[in-house]
């Protein structure tokens, strides 16, 4: 058993189990959140000037978004642990322009965002990641791309996935109609690249518009994360908003089938000084923790009004039963959550496997609806969710657009469990060794892609260490 003091924040471990004990009690601020910083690299990376991000997240998302960046010729001095980002903006972007050869490993946000920005920025790029990538669909963003693009764009891989191969100069056309139904990162890549087609910076482009509209055909999923891209996209000087159609007054021939509109106008980004939110996804575990043990968690660095829409995952656990409070430096959850219930997470799918957790000690079943494109992530969260559920003793019900969980008559069972490569995978399950004895999580650095500190993190919290190996 390794202590957590000789345990590295990274360690290769085959399998960690989190002990059973009492309540979790405790106060903790998780490190920076994945979509702010690297929607903030993506900003700076393509702004006039130098921006200085603070709170950034130091995971495998953010270095494959900085390491690509970085190879486009942008300038990013790391330090104090990741924590502070300095961004030189475009001063050396793609200079010979030569092709780049980008991987991406399994993060969505770098290659939706990247593809995108370096569509409207011009030049040759190949962006490949790890096998996963290459399944999780970007057809929707490719063909939008190619419909604005001088030059050529296409996915290699069958079903519309990643590799993405780009040769490109520049966007000359308008308006950009775009799917929003199985991720919204095509369309938040889109509103900030729309900036960078309006800037200087494509060099190569033979036309630039004069004002980019943005138009949603059908659902949009996970919506707060769009909001974000918008106040992420001001921060940095662009100008942008959003229509919501359908809205009175909105509706007219040419909005046929479209749910939102976004209109972006400006000359571009200003490099600036950015504080970056603590995580709310990462939040969720903390919490979690609370309500199952029947303790309090305070998460410090997040409010009600943060930019992320997980912290809308106190709200979820207050209706199982749980007190949930705010004040200006924290959110805080205690009390048990005892109650099943019946919850839409399509804006905040990234806690369905938090709240999973929490859902096999209430008493009822929980109803998740809502998350069809959970499948698309790092794993298919809905069926591969179901199955390891299954094996602490749950009756699982899947649906096309999420699960019903049914607690374990006579409490968790012991169990090991697969992780799928996914990191959210990891760091729910093993939240259900907090109360129950024996449940074994494999393969626990693969928290690594979004929080390499997880389990030691939670073992200060807990005040006792995890069993590893
Ligand atoms: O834009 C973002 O930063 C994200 C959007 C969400 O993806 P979908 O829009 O695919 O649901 C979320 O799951 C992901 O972790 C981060
Ligand atoms: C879905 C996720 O990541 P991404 O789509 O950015 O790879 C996630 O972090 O849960």
């Amino acid at each position: 058993m390794k202590s957590p003091s000789s345990a590295p924040e990274t360690a290769v471990s085959a399998a960690v189990t989190v002990l059973p004990g009492g309540p979790v009690r405790g106060q903790i601020r998780p490190p920076g959140s994945k979509s702010l910083t690297n929607r903030a690299l993506i900003c700076a990376a393509m702004a006039e000037g130098v921006s200085e991000l603070s709170g950034a997240l130091r995971s495998e998302d953010t270095s494959v978004m900085i390491d690509s960046l970085r190879q486009c010729g942008v300038g990013i001095d790391v330090s104090e642990g990741g924590r502070s980002l300095r961004v030189e903006g475009r001063t050396g972007w793609n200079r010979d322009g030569a092709r780049r050869d980008l991987y991406v490993a399994n993060s969505g946000t770098t290659i939706r965002f990247l593809a995108a920005a370096l569509s409207a920025a011009g030049g040759r790029y190949h962006l490949r990641g790890v096998q996963r990538m290459h399944e999780r669909p970007i057809s929707d963003l490719v063909d939008a791309l190619s419909s604005v693009q001088k030059g050529t764009i296409e996915c290699l891989s069958p079903g519309g996935c990643p590799p993405v191969e780009i040769d490109s100069r520049g966007w000359n056309a308008n308006p950009i109609r775009v799917a929003g139904n199985v991720s919204s990162q095509y369309l938040s890549g889109l509103m900030m690249a729309a900036p960078i087609a309006l800037a200087d910076v494509a060099e190569a482009a033979e036309s630039r518009p004069g004002q980019v509209q943005i138009d949603v055909v059908g659902e949009l999923v996970s919506r707060p994360y769009v909001e974000m891209t918008a106040a992420v996209i001001r921060s940095f000087g662009g100008r942008i908003r959003i229509e919501d159609v359908g809205a009175e007054g909105t509706k007219s021939a040419t909005t046929e089938g479209v749910s939102t509109r976004v209109i972006v106008d400006g000359d571009g980004y200003r490099g600036i000084t950015y504080e970056i939110e603590p995580d709310a996804s990462a939040a969720s575990y903390f919490w979690a923790a609370a309500a199952i043990t029947g303790g309090e968690v305070t998460v410090l660095g997040l409010t009600p009004q943060a930019m992320q829409g997980d912290v809308g995952f106190c709200q979820v656990m207050e209706q199982m039963g749980c007190r949930y409070e705010s004040g200006p430096h924290g959110m805080t959850i205690s009390g048990r959550a005892k109650r099943g219930i019946d919850v839409d997470m399509n804006q905040i799918s990234d806690t369905v496997q938090t709240l999973a957790v929490v859902a096999l000690f209430a008493d009822g079943p929980t109803r998740v609806r809502g998350v069809a494109h959970n499948r698309f992530k790092e794993t298919d969260r809905i069926g591969d969710l179901a199955c390891e559920l299954r094996k602490l003793g749950a009756t699982v019900q899947e649906h096309d657009d999420g699960l019903t969980i049914v607690p374990p008559v006579g409490g968790v069972q012991p169990a090991v469990l697969a992780t799928y490569h996914d990191h959210r995978m990891a760091m729910s399950l093993s939240l259900a060794g907090l109360v129950a004895e024996g449940v074994r999580v494999l393969d626990p650095s693969c928290t690594g892609k979004t929080y390499p500190e997880f389990f030691a993190d939670l073992e200060t919290l807990i005040g006792r260490p995890h069993r590893w190996g």
